[in-house]
């Protein structure tokens, strides 16, 4: 049998929690839970468990399972249909064990068990392990729904890090969406990141101790409706008046009126305000206050300021994107939050001379949060895409007939390995270059204005970084959405929901466009810059190396690759540099005009920046592995997500100067196709290593166990509109007689 005992763990009287204990042995093979199958139902049975599907407790033959039962249960039972045989040959071909990767992943082993229990917690709160129930979120929400169930997820993560101490859902949503979509994400990505940055310490005694333990929900105020990207231009102000000793806070025009911060609707009871600080007249520009919006007793506004929900939007209504119109707002002086300026009693105003930029540090902040977890959402994409090719069988190749051939798994055709394969790569790629780029964002919130120097620098990695993860994991999830055809289009495939949370984050904390001239910007400066460049662009000085102006050799080899890409970066900041210069000095533009004729070179200057450095980061995280069959794996993801670049929309620039030649592209091409051939044995592994709960993937497609077909099914009887219509013959009465039946019976 194999099962050596099935006890019970959980809470007393309770049939939700097992351990179950198999003999080392017997529990490596598919076989093997095939056979224990009927004991397992017949223990289930006892309990009274529901049959629920989710299984991923696979660990080194021996398995305890302090966890749900129902994650054991189903597989065992079922694990008969072809679409699950299909999935489970593909994962057995596998050259490695995906366990260790996801041990490199998250961080740890330890870090791997921490975050299973997190989202093991979580899921139970939001009910949402029962695989066989229609995702609440795939029914009838409407905006109302969608911000109840927003509240409801928000409010599971408060608790858990609360009662936990643990940070996993600080960045993230259960369904690893960016925290962005919880009504009190931006609390702790903005609001207390903010605080830190930007309270006096004794206004940081005050305030943070009430946020950290939410007796406060903030918001972070900034975009207007007329201005994001431009903040110079916010128009809410901050008229000091000194007899009261207070701010008044005001939105003077329409255009003022603050619109998109995230909670601002209904759930935040403050808000970190930026608003224009003036004194006497003067405008001493962007400031940030601290304004109560509620009262903290029954919620409501306090007097002055309205507050609404701006409507359904793309995606993320799980959140209350609000505004607000403030009508002379008194606060309190010290509500300015001072770390860098201060207002004296009579008016007199002082300030950092870096102030100007380290008011903005909160945005870096949050742009590095996106970065650190933005790719997660591209794993999640080509995890279910990935997944859902190994089980769905259609078509054959040209010059083959069906009776010759059975049908084969869409993961067998060509481009279909190539382009889920590459988002694989492009998410790894990205997990390691926001690793690298880490240390540049976590000290930030404590950073003085000495650090002015760093500031400008994480400015310029984060700014790049993030419009290049951004920009390729919204690609990269919308084109795994169609890598799934027909059915990723629907809802219940769990695609459109990260099309619609990924494809807003080239806009939100800074549009890509603006970043990358922010970088660009910096890289131009670098280019003249002195001897204490940092060691991340010092290349960029390097005109003199013969070395980077070799012709490229071998391709394939990752240090060679490193040179081409260093070779694209370097030329082209230098070539839009000079460009910049002569436009200026041969063609009398002044240097705003000049910028604004280059502009789209500069951005692809900085983009080339970027990917060199994203390149660096994988290439560099490969070799401090040690050599085995995961490292070996990482390196094949590593130069397909190279190859992938020089293939590219953005390749052109390794071609253009005569440095990279077709015969490069066509050896690119072949090795491509070779390592493919490598890698596609290894997909399934590949997704299982993310080692993302079944849940959180919410998709009828892309579940462990490959039941697609029986779970679409499933799902879509419990549509609402066809249970609803269920319970009424199977006719949808409201429907038939006001606009069927007078059609056919020419009663128009
Ligand atoms: C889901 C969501 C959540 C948000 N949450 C918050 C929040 O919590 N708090 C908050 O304060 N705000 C929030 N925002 C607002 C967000 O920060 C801004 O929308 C964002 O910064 C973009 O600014 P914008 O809307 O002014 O775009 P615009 O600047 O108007 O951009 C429009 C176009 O103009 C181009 N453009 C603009 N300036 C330049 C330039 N200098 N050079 C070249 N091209 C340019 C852009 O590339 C873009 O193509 C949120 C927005 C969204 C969508």
């Amino acid at each position: 049998m194999g099962v050596n005992r099935i006890d019970r763990c959980g809470p007393q009287n309770s049939s939700d929690y097992f351990t179950v204990q198999y003999q080392k042995q017997t529990i490596n093979s598919f076989e093997s839970l095939i056979r224990i199958q009927d004991f397992v139902h017949q223990h289930a049975a006892l309990a009274r468990c529901q049959p629920q599907t989710h299984w991923r407790m696979w660990k080194e033959g021996y398995i305890n399972l302090e966890r749900r039962w129902d994650r054991v249960f189903p597989v065992c039972c079922s694990m008969a249909n072809r679409q699950m045989r299909l999935m489970n040959e593909a994962r057995a071909r596998a050259s490695f064990d995906p366990r260790e990767l996801t041990s490199i992943i998250f961080g740890g082993p330890e870090a791997v068990k921490a975050c299973e229990a997190a989202f093991t917690r979580i899921e139970q709160v939001l009910r949402t392990s029962d695989l066989d129930k229609l995702p609440d979120t795939y029914g009838d929400l409407d905006r109302t729904g969608q911000f109840l169930d927003g509240l409801h997820f928000g409010k599971a993560m408060v608790a858990e890090k609360l009662k936990h101490g643990h940070s996993v859902f600080e960045p993230i949503t259960p369904r690893y969406w960016l925290a962005n979509a919880s009504p009190f994400g931006l609390h702790v990505v903005m609001f207390i990141p903010a605080l830190k940055l930007l309270a006096a310490p004794e206004q940081l005694a005050y305030w943070l101790p009430l946020a950290e333990s939410y007796k406060i929900i903030g918001a972070y105020c900034q975009t207007e409706l007329g201005h994001g990207s431009f903040i110079r231009g916010l128009q809410t102000t901050a008229t000091f008046d000194p007899p009261n000793d207070e701010f008044i806070i005001h939105s003077p025009t329409t255009s003022s009126t603050k619109y998109w911060p995230a909670g601002l609707g209904y759930s935040a009871s403050h808000a970190i305000v930026m608003a224009c600080l003036i004194i006497e007249n003067r405008n001493h520009g962007v400031h940030p206050f601290i304004v109560q919006l509620r009262s903290l007793e029954d919620y409501t506004p306090l007097p002055g300021i309205e507050l609404g929900d701006i409507g359904l939007k793309a995606g993320y209504n799980s959140v209350d994107n609000g505004y607000a119109v403030f009508t002379h707002v008194r606060i309190p002086r010290k509500h300015l939050l001072a770390r860098h300026a201060q207002v004296a009693p009579d008016g007199t105003y002082t300030a950092d001379s870096s102030r100007p930029k380290l008011v903005y540090g909160t945005m870096l902040f949050a742009r590095g949060q996106l970065v650190a977890n933005g790719y997660l959402q591209l794993a999640q994409a080509a995890t279910i895409a990935l997944r859902y090719s190994v089980v769905r069988e259609q078509g054959t190749l040209p010059f083959t007939s069906i009776p010759e051939v059975a049908e084969l798994p869409l993961l067998a055709f060509r481009a279909q390995q190539q382009r889920l394969l590459t988002l694989m790569s492009r998410a790894f790629a990205l997990m390691f270059a926001a690793r690298s780029a880490g240390s540049a964002y976590a000290a930030l919130p404590d950073q003085g204005h000495t650090e002015y120097r760093s500031l400008e620098l994480a400015h310029a990695t984060l700014a790049g970084l993030k419009a290049y993860a951004t920009q390729t994991v919204a690609d990269g999830v919308e084109d795994a959405r169609k890598c799934c055809g027909g059915h990723g289009y629907l809802a219940m495939s769990g695609l459109p929901d990260l099309v619609a949370t990924t494809t807003v984050l080239a806009t939100l904390e800074g549009e890509n466009c603006v970043m990358y001239q922010q970088t660009a910007r910096f890289l131009v400066k670098c280019v003249h810059g002195g001897a204490d460049i940092d060691a991340t662009v010092a290349y960029l000085q390097d005109s003199a190396d013969p070395e980077l102006l070799r012709p490229a050799v071998d391709i394939l080899d990752s240090g060679e690759q490193l040179r081409i890409f260093r070779h694209r970066a370097m030329r082209l900041v230098k070539e839009y540099a000079q460009a910049f210069s002569a436009s200026q000095t041969r063609d009398g533009l002044n240097p705003a005009q000049a910028w604004n004729t280059h502009m789209m070179g500069f951005i692809s200057a900085a983009h080339a920046h970027v990917e060199y450095t994203v390149l660096q980061s994988f290439v560099e995280a490969v070799h401090q592995l040690d050599t085995g069959p995961t490292r070996l794996v990482l390196q094949r993801l590593c130069g397909l997500f190279a190859l992938g670049c020089i293939d590219g929309p953005h390749g052109l620039g390794f071609f253009d100067d005569g440095h990279l030649r077709a015969t490069h592209l066509r050896r690119a091409h072949v090795a491509v196709g070779e390592l493919l051939d490598n890698l596609v044995p290894d997909a399934v592994a590949l997704t299982d290593a993310w080692n993302f709960s079944d849940a959180s993937l919410a998709s009828a497609l892309g579940c462990w166990d490959g039941n697609v077909y029986e779970r679409m099914m499933r799902w879509t009887r419990q549509v609402p509109l066809n249970a609803a219509v269920a319970k009424t013959g199977n006719v949808f009465r409201p429907g038939f007689e006001e606009f069927i039946r007078p059609i056919l019976k020419g009663k128009l």
